[in-house]
């Protein structure tokens, strides 16, 4: 499996997005995070992509989720791991990957992010762990989806 980050930071009822700019997932707000390298633990990956995407530095993330993602026709899943914090310093700032902002938790626009969101973000809010399998056709197209 392809080994990935997602990171979330929220700070009293708002959690920051960033808008990715360029790449897999163009043009969706998203958490921050990408792939693990070599060499690096997947929390280890998650606190640099953080301060590469958006500057902030994180000490203390906590594992919320895994999400697996299949994409019809290609052998490869995508494993996700999904961190928070509500704690972090440095200063928010964008990058040529991300454009950060803060959205009210009760207010992230499901309509511009992944199709999938919708689906665990609801488990995020609550603070209840989760595991999801979701099968994509394409980039838009949800064909089945497991969510725990
Ligand atoms: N919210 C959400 N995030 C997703 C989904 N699928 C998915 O890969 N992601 C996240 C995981 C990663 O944080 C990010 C993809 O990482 P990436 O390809 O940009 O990784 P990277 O920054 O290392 O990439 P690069 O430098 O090689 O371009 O998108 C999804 O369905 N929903």
């Amino acid at each position: 499996n392809k080994l990935l980050t997602l990171a979330f930071v929220t700070r009293k009822s708002e959690v920051l997005l960033g808008l990715k700019k360029k790449g897999f997932g163009m043009g969706r707000w998203n958490g921050f995070g990408g792939k693990v390298e070599k060499g690096e633990t997947i929390s280890e990956a998650a606190k640099r992509e953080m301060q590469e995407e958006c500057g902030l530095i994180v000490d203390d993330f906590k594992k919320v989720g895994l999400l697996m993602f299949e994409f019809v026709g290609d052998p490869q899943l995508l494993e996700v791991h999904v961190f928070h914090s509500e704690t972090f310093r440095g200063k928010c700032i964008e990058t040529e990957e991300m454009r950060p902002m803060w959205y009210p938790l009760d207010g992230v626009p499901f309509d511009q992010m992944w199709p999938d969101d919708y689906l665990w973000f609801p488990h995020f809010l609550a603070r209840n762990p989760f595991f999801g399998y979701i099968t994509f056709q394409g980039m838009d197209n949800i064909v089945q989806s497991c969510l725990k």
